[in-house]
């Protein structure tokens, strides 16, 4: 049995990379929003669009602070940012709705979204990823890691160095890897599992145009 040990710069990436996703937080929480208060679906498509615009900046933020970002091909970076965006936003969406809350507000939450204006035939989809996410009780510095990896995919469109890419995205790949196996030592295909739910958010984000052009408005 191997012993899967996380190296020190693998410890300094890790908390470099975690305290930058906590601190690059949305502003308003748009969970207590939700609870809060019930909204026309045209007043939920409007917060749709000012939480995803808000998203993308805190994105930016966020990349800036993943060592080697920076030094990638500027376009790239740019390739890199809105290839991952929406997959981003969902993935940071699962995480606010699989957050610990007192009882009953998770349903009330998933009752509000579910009225919010998303067409039924997306409901189903979106609420299986995000239950699935739930699941895998992720820790913090995963949730971190699995946001860095999911944006370091060197087969966006338009992305010239794919090989810069690759490098870097291993590197994250390898400290999740070794982080799940300390995290979860009685589950070895947790990793697996991890990476699994990145093939069902590049799915659910092929449905977002759609999701969007078939909210339906009274
Ligand atoms: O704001 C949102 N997501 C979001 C965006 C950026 C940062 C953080 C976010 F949570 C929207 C709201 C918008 C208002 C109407 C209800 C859905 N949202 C989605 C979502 C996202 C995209 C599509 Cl096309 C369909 C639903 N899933 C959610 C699950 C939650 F637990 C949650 F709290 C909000 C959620």
């Amino acid at each position: 049995k191997e012993k899967v040990e996380i190296t020190k710069e693998q410890q300094a990436l890790m908390k470099i990379i975690t305290d930058a996703y906590n601190r690059h937080q949305i502003p308003q929480d748009v969970a207590k929003k939700l609870l809060q208060d019930q909204y026309s679906a045209e007043e939920n498509f409007l917060l749709l669009t000012e939480m995803a615009t808000s998203q993308v900046q805190v994105l930016v933020e966020f990349t800036k602070n993943i060592p080697g970002f920076l030094s990638l091909d500027r376009e790239d970076q740019i390739a890199l940012l809105k290839g991952s965006a929406v997959e981003a936003m969902f993935l940071r969406s699962a995480q606010v709705f699989s957050r610990k809350m007192p009882s009953g507000h998770t349903e009330v939450l998933e009752e509000r979204i579910r009225k919010s204006g998303i067409s039924e035939e997306f409901i189903t989809p979106m609420f299986n990823f995000y239950k699935s996410i739930g699941e895998l009780h992720m820790v913090q510095e995963e949730q971190a890691l699995l946001t860095t990896v999911t944006i370091l995919t060197p087969d966006r469109p338009y992305v010239k160095d794919q090989q810069a890419v690759e490098r870097l995205q291993e590197t994250m790949l390898d400290v999740l890897r070794k982080l799940c196996v300390l995290q979860h030592p009685q589950e070895p295909q947790y990793f697996a599992r991890l990476l699994g739910r990145l093939t069902e958010l590049r799915t659910l984000s092929h449905y977002h145009t759609e999701m969007l052009a078939s909210w339906r408005m009274n």
